[in-house]
């Protein structure tokens, strides 16, 4: 991990009967506090001080915290992720309820699928964060910390896999998503709503996310580079064309954010089709809900032609969760003409 902090591990005092959560902390605005020189915040507030600023969560669990990074959300890498994978999953092999991860909001969700992707125990892992600084009016952090020990700590939410807790509100990590820049109500879930809350103090939980089997994916194994080319009105090809030519190196793999159920002016398909005979290209919408088409617009760039180019449908998956699955998909070695059937295991939903 690209740790810039010294990593330690506390344990808040409390009752040795309540469930053991452990506490693993990256950063974020949920930690951050106003610099010396005026110029913005950034996160400096240490896990122990999250801890104990919320005195209520020594009566919900034993909180083992661990600072595991001090970085905006922006500063962590899916290296970090599969990491603190492993961490958790010692956590709670060695006896924890359940795992919290604090980090800023605006990579949460991808940390969120991440760790859903990989995540094979029955205990809850709950992402939260803030939207608001510890001194500002109204930090939201507090109860965000509160409500993800809560739901950690909870047998509510075994087997519900990798979830996230903002605003009292159970969102399932492969639909949440930040959707305002600045608003505490930032979180939704397009599509599907939150699948539960926290109430008086429990957790709820109405809906049971639907979970692919996990992925195994050893911690040292390189993720290869995946880019996403969004898709506007009268789209160049410049870009996917410099692709084709190899003028950008390293790229294993594109996700292509078509307008729509996935869809992309005509002028790009020639260059599609020379970009899907070098690297395998995964079709997502920009819209942020419902699920790739494949079968519906036969017109040239509708996903007909797409998905009969060879380009495939990332079902339920927003590009930035289809880039990482693409990423893991290639990185355990997933080849060229499975990465369909994979989308098909890891996206869908039927
Ligand atoms: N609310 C936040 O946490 C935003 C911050 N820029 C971050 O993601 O680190």
């Amino acid at each position: 991990m690209t740790s810039q902090t010294a990593q330690t591990t506390s344990t808040a005092a409390g009752d040795n009967s309540l469930p053991v959560v452990e506490l693993f902390a990256l950063g974020g605005t949920i930690a951050s506090a106003p610099r010396t020189d005026g110029e913005g915040v950034s996160p400096t507030v240490r896990v122990e001080d999250l801890v104990a600023a919320v005195p209520g969560l020594v009566a919900v669990a034993q909180v083992r915290a661990t600072q595991v990074l001090q970085v905006p959300s922006c500063e962590v890498t899916p290296g970090d992720v599969v990491e603190l994978a492993a961490r958790m999953r010692a956590a709670v092999d060695a006896g924890a309820a359940g795992c919290v991860v604090t980090q800023g909001t605006d990579t949460l969700e991808e940390t969120a699928f991440l760790l859903d992707l990989l995540w094979d125990r029955e205990a809850p892992v709950v992402v939260t964060g803030a939207m608001r600084t510890p001194d500002a009016p109204g930090a939201d952090g507090p109860a965000n910390l509160l409500g993800a020990v809560t739901v950690a700590a909870s047998d509510t939410a075994r087997g519900a896999g990798v979830l996230a807790v903002v605003g009292d509100q159970i969102h399932a990590a492969r639909y949440v998503h930040k959707a305002h820049t600045s608003a505490p109500s930032a979180f939704v879930s397009p599509g599907t709503g939150p699948i539960g809350w926290l109430v008086e103090g429990r957790a709820a939980l109405a809906l049971t996310p639907r979970r692919p089997a996990a992925v195994h994916l050893a911690e040292d194994t390189p993720l290869p580079e995946v880019l996403v080319v969004r898709v506007g009105m009268g789209e160049s090809p410049a870009l996917l064309s410099a692709l084709v030519s190899g003028a950008v190196p390293g790229v294993a793999g594109v996700v292509l954010e078509g307008v729509g159920g996935g869809h992309v002016p005509r002028a790009l398909v020639p260059a599609l089709r020379d970009l899907v005979a070098r690297v395998p290209v995964v079709l997502a919408s920009r819209t942020g809900a419902g699920e790739t088409l494949s079968r519906s617009y036969g017109y040239p760039g509708g996903d007909v032609d797409l998905t009969q180019a060879g380009l495939v449908p990332s079902g339920t998956l927003d590009a930035a969760r289809a880039r990482l699955t693409l990423r893991v998909a290639l990185a355990v070695g997933v080849e060229r003409g499975e990465v369909e059937d994979c989308f098909r295991r890891l996206a869908r939903t039927d």
